[in-house]
């Protein structure tokens, strides 16, 4: 339970959660004399759509960069169960489980939208130029088994269609769809979304907001940074709040947007 706003102690200490999938271990994370993120200790249970808000500049991108490897850490520790990953390359990170999307969706334009997908494979023996000279069957194979599961995956989110057409030509909502399908490719059990709403129109948000309950379903953990409060209260069953690099509190949904420090941050953020 966060603690009654009538505490006064000084520091938030994050729930301790048993099945934690990712834990965050006192990280702090220092741009020169900025510092982004603060101290920071949170938990993620396995199994959950978990979200992340704060008002403008708390630190919640920050926090992401760090989780998926973008960024380093200045001191504190990332555990992916029981491994620590905070010095892991972000490429090694992919592979061993943690997927991302951008907070803007930035596809290879001229590449067309199956291309797109397709590049979220990890293990593409084709991608090495011997194996192209000494297994050229398996090569084959395997690019069509790549060309299947992306087509599987843009059936899934609803942009079969569109597969053969150059990836400039998709909106904003369908560019965050095919993150979605491209970071599918890699098959994560933690998938870190940043902003999976941001600029989606009405109609795509509901495709979005069930897609990524129905990845859930199928035993992927989910954590989002969000500022769509009906997209959290829906889809999260957990929701931590960050302000000025630290968390602030965390609990159910309804709670937390009733608690008088987030309403306070974010007045605050807005007075600033
Ligand atoms: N590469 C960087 N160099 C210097 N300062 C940075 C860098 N990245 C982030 N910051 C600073 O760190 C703080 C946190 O920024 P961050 O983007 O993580 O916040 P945020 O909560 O994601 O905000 P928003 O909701 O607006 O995306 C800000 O003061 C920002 O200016």
């Amino acid at each position: 339970m966060p603690p009654s706003p009538d505490d006064t102690t000084s520091v938030y200490k994050p729930q301790r959660v048993s099945d934690s999938v990712l834990e965050v271990r006192e990280v702090t994370k220092r741009f020169g004399g900025n510092v982004a993120v603060d101290a920071l200790s949170l938990s993620v249970s396995r199994g959950v759509v978990a979200g992340l808000i704060g008002p403008n500049g708390a630190g919640k991108s920050t926090l992401f960069d760090l989780l998926a490897g973008v960024q380093t850490p200045t001191k504190g520790r990332i555990m992916l169960d029981a491994l620590s990953i905070e010095r892991t390359p972000a490429y090694r990170r992919a592979r061993l489980g943690l997927g991302r999307t951008f907070q803007v969706a930035r596809p290879f334009p001229a590449l067309s939208v199956v291309e797109n997908v397709m590049l979220g494979r990890h293990d593409q023996s084709g991608e090495a130029i011997l194996p192209n000279w000494f297994t050229p069957r398996k090569v084959h194979r395997q690019e069509r088994e790549t060309l299947g599961k992306a087509m599987d995956l843009l059936r899934f989110v609803s942009l079969d269609r569109l597969a053969t057409q150059p990836a400039r030509v998709l909106s904003g909502g369908q560019r965050k769809l095919l993150e979605i399908a491209r970071v599918m490719m890699g098959d994560p059990r933690v998938l870190l979304l940043d902003e999976p709403a941001a600029g989606v129109n009405p109609s795509l948000l509901d495709i979005i907001m069930d897609r990524i309950a129905t990845i859930n379903a199928r035993g992927v953990t989910v954590f989002l940074i969000e500022h769509n409060m009906d997209l959290v209260t829906r889809l999260c069953s957990h929701v931590f709040v960050m302000a000025q690099g630290r968390l602030l509190c965390e609990g159910a949904p309804d709670t937390i947007a009733r608690d008088p420090r987030v309403i306070e941050a974010y007045l605050g953020s807005a007075a600033a």
